[in-house]
C-alpha cells in the first residue's frame, strides 16, 4: 500500500557566493531565524526543520503556510528532487509530481518524444507509448507544437504537457503545487474532470496551496508550516480554525 513516511527530516541550502567574511558576519549578527553557519562555516538556509509525519492511503493532505514557510521545498523533497541533510524519508508508490512544469522533461526532445519516453520508463511497450502520445497530444491541445522541442514551449504549454502526462501516468502518490490548478480558463475546464479522476485514482494527494477554498475542496487533512517547522497537523477544519 502506498505511504509517505517522514522522520526528523531537515533540509538546508548552503548559500555560496556570499563573498566577504564581513557580509557573512553581518547576516549572522542579525540573529536570523532561518540562517545559520554549518560545520564547514558556510551560511545555510534552514528550509525544513525536524519534520515528522506519516501519510497513509486515502489521505488528501494540504501543505499550508505563508511565503517561504517551506511548502514547495517539502513537495520537492517528497519527489526526490532534494536530498535531506538529516532524517529519513520513505515514499512507497508511483510518484506523480506536478511541481515544476519543466522537471523531468528533456528540453531538446519534442513533446511527443517526452511522452513516449515516460511511457517506456513506466514499462509500457513502444506501440502503447505511441498511442498514449496521441491521446495526450489531443487532450493537451498542443496541436502542432506536440512535434516541436519542449524548449520552445511557453510556460503555459509546459504546464499543459506535464499535466497531460501525469493524467496518463496515473500516479499513486500525487504531489502538486496549486498553480497547476490554475492555467487558462479553457484548459482548466477541460482539465477539471481529468484532475478529479487523477486525484481519485491516486491513493495519496499532497497539495501545496495558499487558497483555503482549494484546500477545503480537495483535502481532508492539513499540515501548517511556519518557518520550516510543522505547527499544526490534523483535519482541515481543525487546522484552519487553529
Ligand atoms: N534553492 C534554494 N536555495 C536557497 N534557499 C532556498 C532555495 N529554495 C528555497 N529556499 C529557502 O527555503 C525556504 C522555504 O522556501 P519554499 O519555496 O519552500 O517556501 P514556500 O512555502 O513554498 O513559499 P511560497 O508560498 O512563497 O512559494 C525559504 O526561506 C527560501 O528562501
Amino acid at each position: 500500500m502506498p505511504y509517505v513516511s517522514v522522520q526528523n527530516l531537515t533540509i538546508e541550502f548552503p548559500l555560496y557566493h556570499l563573498g566577504a567574511r564581513s557580509l557573512k558576519k553581518r547576516i549572522l549578527a542579525r540573529s536570523p531565524l532561518r540562517l545559520r553557519q554549518d560545520a564547514s562555516n558556510r551560511v545555510v538556509v534552514s528550509a525544513l526543520r525536524e519534520l515528522d509525519f506519516r501519510i497513509g492511503p486515502g489521505e488528501r493532505v494540504a501543505l499550508i503556510g505563508g511565503n517561504g514557510a517551506g511548502k514547495t521545498t517539502l513537495l520537492r523533497t517528497l519527489a526526490g528532487i532534494y536530498q535531506p541533510v538529516s532524517g529519513r524519508l520513505e515514499v512507497q508508490g508511483l510518484i506523480g509530481a506536478l511541481i515544476d512544469p519543466a522537471a523531468g522533461m528533456d528540453q531538446e526532445s519534442t513533446g511527443r518524444e517526452n511522452i513516449i519516453l515516460r511511457g517506456l520508463f513506466r514499462g509500457l511497450d513502444e506501440a502503447t507509448s505511441e498511442s498514449m502520445a496521441e491521446e495526450i497530444g489531443a487532450f493537451s491541445g498542443l496541436g502542432e507544437f506536440l512535434d516541436v522541442p519542449v524548449r520552445s514551449y511557453s510556460a503555459g504549454m509546459q504546464v499543459r504537457l506535464s499535466f497531460a502526462i501525469a493524467t496518463v501516468m496515473e500516479p499513486e502518490v500525487l504531489l502538486m503545487d496549486e498553480w497547476f490548478l490554475a492555467g487558462d480558463a479553457d484548459f482548466r475546464q477541460r482539465a477539471r474532470e481529468k484532475l478529479e479522476r487523477l486525484v481519485e485514482h491516486a491513493d495519496i494527494l499532497v497539495l501545496a496551496s495558499h487558497d483555503m477554498g482549494v484546500v477545503r475542496e480537495w483535502c481532508t487533512r492539513a499540515i501548517r508550516l511556519e518557518a520550516g517547522r510543522i505547527v499544526a497537523d490534523g483535519p482541515v477544519e481543525a487546522v484552519l480554525a487553529a
